[in-house]
């Protein structure tokens, strides 16, 4: 759809040498043909190939990557797709110093500026938020599965319901919700699957475990019901299977031409019927949740002691009294809200349990700091909150959990959950390191590369070392335009607090229980797609600790 990168939206230090390579071409071929009449076909090929091949090889020196006509860089993306494409996107940036103008098919959507340079991060993020909104291009990609949900809204929509969120998520009542779901969920539903499979001694994937554990969790906290995925015997929950099935069909619009795309929708083929059918199921179980809820509300006079988003959004009114926020619009939050907070925690926790598995030194020192805070609590009475002889762990040791913090941070900055993120530009823009893009440029920021760059995080940027975030033993935070797995600015991930506890309170329950071994062989690799997921999953065998440390 979006094409609008002409010749003045190329950065300065970009050499366009397409249209003169066509040029010379379409001059060269026809200049054979009159000249030499009796040039044959294998000939003229031969010419034309021995011209694409030096063109090619030019292009490769002058810009690290070759631009063919027609097809433009997408035989080298589809190259850097059979490998492994985050590291092709960043070893190109590497080579360009931060930024370059990825050049797709013509007539196609697949042209735009990526980035990994922390000052042009701030500009788009924070100093020039205006200029940089979602963008129509992919609010109309999502708007059959997100509607006018936070995510894709921009401007007065996103603004009223970022403000309303923002005041619940930083509510005391939210805050306890929270810590209840997740005593319930770790304790009697995450630790017995674990305890079942050390029984059996069997592997598990932990991944997909992990990824049940916070859909449970995230759906407890947006609608305020548990579906169930987390329970022995890891069963099949249509309503997680379909929202599933929605987000994946939604992602292939985004590599799918936009006119292929909507032509499949109106015939009802391919992934464009997965969708329909799925979105019907996902709009089934939402509109049911509502209707109970709105049923529930009423008979309790409108109170509802309950404090998930869908509670607190139905209650809210407009300055007649009339609902706030019709059916859909409640649909679209809550749908929103779970796309957000579904899986972006569990893949950080799978990677960070990986990297603990090659950095045992670093395990040791988690432990350690359990221990630590196990054996203060031992000094003091149990408090309500712990359950008999369990460990629960409170809110106020989580927060002294700052090594583990940091683990998990640095677990973020090497694979951080969203690994490249999109903007829009509405108006003609300039970014910091020079390059110039015209409205309608399409941006792309590459979190994943930013872990990985030298310039900004030094020679040992590659090695996992919690130590990094420490400065005296305490967690130090870093820029958001450096460290940018949650985003920056004014659309600074919500659930930025809630995921560290999420995260925290489940990994170090985990590990006082289990010692984590991932399968000997397994390989572990990015999946392509909006979330980092691992492509085949973490195949572990647990092993349980000695607990009499403790
Ligand atoms: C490790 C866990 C998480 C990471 C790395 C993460 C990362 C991000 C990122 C990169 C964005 C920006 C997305 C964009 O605008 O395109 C974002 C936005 C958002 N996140 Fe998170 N997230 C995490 C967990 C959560 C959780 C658990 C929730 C909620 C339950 C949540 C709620 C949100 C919301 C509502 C937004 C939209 C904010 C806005 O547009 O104003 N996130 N998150």
């Amino acid at each position: 759809m979006m094409s609008a990168m002409d010749d003045t939206a190329v950065p300065h230090n970009v050499i366009n040498t397409t249209d003169a390579a066509a040029a010379t071409l379409g001059a060269g071929g026809a200049g054979l043909a009159s000249l030499f009449p009796e040039v044959q076909t294998v000939e003229l090929l031969v010419a034309v190939s021995i011209f694409v091949a030096i063109h090619s090889l030019r292009q490769r020196r002058s810009q690290g990557l070759p631009t063919w006509p027609f097809v433009g860089m997408l035989p080298s993306l589809l190259l850097g797709l059979r490998r492994d494409m985050y590291e092709w996107i960043t070893g190109v940036l590497k080579a360009r110093g931060g930024t370059f103008t990825f050049r797709g098919p013509w007539f196609t959507n697949l042209q735009c500026v990526v980035t990994a340079d922390p000052r042009n991060l701030e500009h788009l993020l924070k100093t020039r938020f205006g200029s940089f909104p979602k963008g129509p291009y992919f609010r109309d990609t999502v708007r059959d599965l997100l509607g006018d949900g936070i995510f894709g809204a921009d401007d007065e929509v996103w603004r009223r319901q970022r403000k309303a969120a923002s005041l619940e998520f930083h509510s005391a009542e939210f805050r306890a919700l929270t810590a209840s779901s997740l005593v319930e969920l770790v304790h009697r539903r995450l630790l017995p699957v674990l305890a079942e499979a050390d029984a059996e001694a069997r592997a598990v994937d932990l991944q997909d475990v992990l990824l049940r554990l916070t859909f449970d969790n995230v759906c407890m906290i947006a609608f305020g019901v548990d579906p169930g995925c987390l329970r022995p015997g890891l069963p099949d929950i249509p309503f997680a299977r379909a929202f599933e099935d929605a987000t994946e069909a939604t992602t292939v619009r985004f590599v799918t031409p936009t006119a292929v795309w909507r032509a499949m929708r109106a015939l009802g083929v391919g992934h464009e019927r997965v969708l329909r059918r799925s979105l019907a199921a996902v709009d089934e179980f939402a509109y049911d949740v509502i209707r109970r809820r709105k049923e529930e509300l009423e008979l309790d006079g409108g109170r509802g002691g309950r404090s998930d988003l869908l509670t607190v959004f139905t209650k809210m009114r407009d300055e007649d009294g009339r609902p706030a926020y019709s059916d859909k619009f409640l649909r679209d939050i809550c749908v929103n809200f779970i796309l957000a907070g579904r899986d972006t925690s569990s893949v950080a926790l799978a990677w960070f349990f990986w990297l603990l598995g090659k950095n045992p030194a670093v395990e040791a020192k988690i432990l350690e700091e359990i221990e630590g805070i196990v054996a203060a609590r031992k000094e003091r009475r149990p408090t309500a909150g712990e359950v008999e002889e369990e460990l629960v762990f409170q809110p106020d040791e989580v927060k002294r959990m700052e090594y583990l913090h940091a683990a998990l941070s640095e677990a973020l900055r090497l694979y951080p959950s969203v690994p490249v993120d999109h903007k829009e530009v509405v108006e003609d823009e300039v970014f910091p390191d020079g390059t110039v893009l015209k409205k309608g440029t399409k941006v792309i920021y590459a979190m994943y590369t930013m872990g990985r760059m030298e310039s900004i995080w030094g020679d040992d940027c590659r090695e996992y070392k919690p130590e990094r975030w420490l400065r005296d033993g305490r967690f130090m935070s870093e820029s958001a335009y450096k460290f940018t797995a949650f985003n920056g600015g004014p659309r600074l991930c919500l659930g930025k607090d809630f995921a560290y506890y999420q995260m925290k309170f489940a990994a170090a329950s985990i590990l006082i229980h289990y010692r984590i071994d991932v399968v000997e062989g397994h390989p572990v690799v990015p999946k392509m797609a909006l979330t980092m997921y691992m492509k085949h999953g973490l195949k572990v065998t647990l092993s349980k600790r000695d607990k009499s440390k403790l």
